[in-house]
C-alpha cells in the first residue's frame, strides 16, 4: 500500500477500547440461571476468552516491536515502493556543505512545534524528512494543511506511527540521520483523564520504540526531543530550574514525560545515545494547537460563546511562560546545534555519550485573565468571562522557567513577549480561518507571516 493511503487504516486517537458485548454474550447472560450445564459452559467460555486475550496481548510485546500491543492498538503493515523511497531520499538532501549540513527526522513534523522546526531547518540547507501518523486528537484539516505547507518547501511527511518498527527501519535504512528531533507526543493535560492510553502509546512506548530503533542504526543519530514544563508539577520552587524536583507530577500527562526522561537516561548510559530533552512553556503562535487554552478562547470569543477561565486556591489566577514558536524553534535548532555524536556503534556503547535537559520558557509569566485581554485586544471583540474554581484535572497553578543553562549552552534569549506574540497569533488566525475557503489566499499569507 503507498504510504500516502496508510492514514486509512491507522484508527483516530489511540488508546481508546470500546468494549462491545457480543451477542453470544447477551444469550448465555440472558439464560444464566437456567441449568447448571448451561452455567459450566459459559463459564469456560469466559476462561478460554480471557486466556486467549491475555496471550494474544503478550504474544504482541514480546518479540521487540512495541506494535501497539501495549494498549490493544496495532499498526498497518508498512511495504515501501520505490516513489516512497525516492521522495524520501530527495527531502533527505541537504542543500548546504556536507560537513555541516545534518540530514534530520522530525517526527510529529505535521503538529505545530514540528512544523516550524521542519521549515527552519530545509530552510536553512538541512536535509529534513517528517513523520507523522495525523491522528484525530485536534481537527486533522489542519495537519494536513501544515503537511501541505512542508510539502511545499520540499520536506516530504511520512504517514506513520513511532510504534512502527518496519516503517522506522526503512526510514532509517534509506536517510542515515544524523539528528533526530522527536516532537511526536500525545500532548494535552487535561485530556490524559479521558484517553490515558494513548499517552502511554506515544510518549512512553513509542519513545521506547523511536530509542531501539535509534540505537541499533549506524550511525547512531542524537536525538533531541520534547519534555514539558509539566514534569514540574507540584514544585513550589520558582523559578523552575533544571535541578529542581520532578517527581510531583499533576497529570498523567506530565507523568509520561517524566518517564520519557529517565528512558532517556538509560539508552544514553546502556547504548552510548546523545540525548537531549527540551521542557517546553506552554508554546503558542501561529499554526498552533486547537486543544490550548489561547486557540480555543480565539475560536470562543469570536463565535460569542462563553469561556472557561480557572481560578487556583482562595480564587487565585493561574499563570503560564507562554512562549512563542518562534523562540521555541531557536531553542530546538540551537539544542541540535550543540548536540555531540552519540557513542554506540552495533548497538553497544563505545564511551559516555551526553545527556542534556534544558527549559525552553519565556521568564515572564502571564495570567490566564491577562492573556484574554490581550485577545480581546486583538480579536476586537469582548470575551464573556466564566470564572470558575480550577477542576481536579490535572492542571498546575503556574510555571515560571528559568532558562540560564540554556542561555549558557546555546545562547537561547527569548525575544518575544506575550502581546507581540498572539498578535501574530491572531493575524494567521483571521487569515486561517477568516478569509473564505481559498486555501492558496491563506498560504500566500503565511508566507508573510513565519
Ligand atoms: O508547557 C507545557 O508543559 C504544556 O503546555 C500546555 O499545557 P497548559 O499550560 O495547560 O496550556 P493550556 O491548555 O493552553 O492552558 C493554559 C492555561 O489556561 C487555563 N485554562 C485552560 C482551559 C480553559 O478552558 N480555561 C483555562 O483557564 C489552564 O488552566 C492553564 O492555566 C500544553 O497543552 C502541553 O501540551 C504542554 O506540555
Amino acid at each position: 500500500m503507498p504510504p500516502s493511503t496508510m492514514h486509512d487504516n491507522y484508527p483516530s486517537t489511540p488508546g481508546k477500547v470500546k468494549v462491545e458485548r457480543s451477542n453470544y454474550f447477551g444469550r448465555v447472560a440472558s439464560r444464566w440461571h437456567t441449568t447448571a450445564s448451561t452455567r459450566l459452559l459459559a463459564c469456560t467460555a469466559v476462561l478460554l476468552t480471557l486466556t486467549l486475550f491475555v496471550f494474544y496481548r503478550m504474544s504482541g510485546t514480546s518479540g521487540g516491536a512495541i506494535d501497539g500491543g501495549i494498549v490493544g492498538r496495532s499498526v498497518a503493515a508498512f511495504k515501501p515502493t520505490h516513489q516512497w523511497e525516492l521522495k524520501v531520499r530527495q527531502s533527505c538532501l541537504p542543500k548546504r556543505s556536507e560537513e555541516e549540513a545534518m540530514v534530520v527526522l522530525v517526527t510529529g513534523a505535521a503538529g505545530f512545534v514540528g512544523t516550524h522546526v521542519s521549515l527552519a531547518l530545509k530552510k536553512r540547507g538541512d536535509g529534513v524528512v517528517g513523520l507523522d501518523n495525523f491522528n484525530d486528537y485536534y481537527e486533522t484539516s489542519l495537519k494536513r494543511a501544515r503537511q501541505d505547507l512542508l510539502e511545499k518547501h520540499g520536506v516530504f511527511v511520512v504517514e506513520g506511527d513511532i510504534n512502527d518498527e518496519t516503517l522506522l527501519k526503512a526510514l532509517f535504512e534509506l536517510g542515515q540521520f544524523t539528528h533526530v528531533m522527536h516532537l511526536a507526543a500525545q500532548a494535552g493535560v487535561r485530556y490524559a483523564m479521558q484517553n490515558p492510553g494513548s499517552y502511554v502509546h506515544s510518549n512512553i512506548a513509542g519513545l521506547v520504540n523511536l530509542f531501539e530503533i535509534c540505537k541499533a542504526a549506524n550511525p547512531q543519530p542524537a536525538i533531541v526531543w520534547a519534555s514539558s514544563s509539566s514534569v514540574y508539577g507540584l514544585n513550589n520552587k520558582v523559578p523552575f530550574s533544571e535541578s529542581d524536583r520532578t517527581d510531583q507530577p499533576a497529570s498523567l500527562y506530565a507523568a509520561t514525560k517524566k518517564a520519557g526522561e529517565e528512558i532517556a537516561h538509560t539508552y544514553n548510559h546502556i547504548y552510548g545515545l546523545s540525548i537531549t530533552g527540551l521542557r517546553f512553556f506552554t508554546v503558542y503562535g501561529p499554526w498552533g494547537r486547537p486543544d490550548m487554552a489561547y486557540f480555543s478562547f480565539t475560536r470562543d470569543i469570536l463565535r460569542g460563546k462563553a469561556i472557561n477561565i480557572y481560578t487556583g486556591n482562595g480564587g487565585k489566577d493561574l499563570a503560564r511562560d507562554f512562549t512563542y514558536i518562534d523562540d521555541i524553534v531557536k531553542g530546538c535548532v540551537g539544542a541540535l546545534d550543540t548536540a555531540e555524536k552519540s557513542t554506540g556503534s552495533g548497538g553497544k556503547k563505545t564511551g559516555p555519550a551526553q545527556l542534556r535537559v534544558f527549559n525552553l520558557g519565556n521568564t515572564s509569566p502571564v495570567t490566564v485573565p491577562t492573556l484574554v485581554d490581550i485577545l480581546e485586544k486583538y480579536l476586537k471583540q469582548k470575551a464573556k468571562r466564566n470564572i470558575i474554581k480550577m477542576p481536579r484535572n490535572g492542571d498546575v497553578p503556574f510555571t515560571h522557567a528559568n532558562i540560564s543553562y540554556a542561555q549558557s549552552q546555546f545562547n537561547y534569549h527569548p525575544t518575544t513577549n506575550l502581546d507581540t506574540g498572539l498578535k501574530k497569533f491572531v493575524k494567521w488566525y483571521l487569515s486561517y480561518y477568516g478569509v473564505g475557503t481559498d486555501h492558496k489566499l491563506w498560504l500566500g499569507d503565511h508566507e508573510q507571516i513565519v
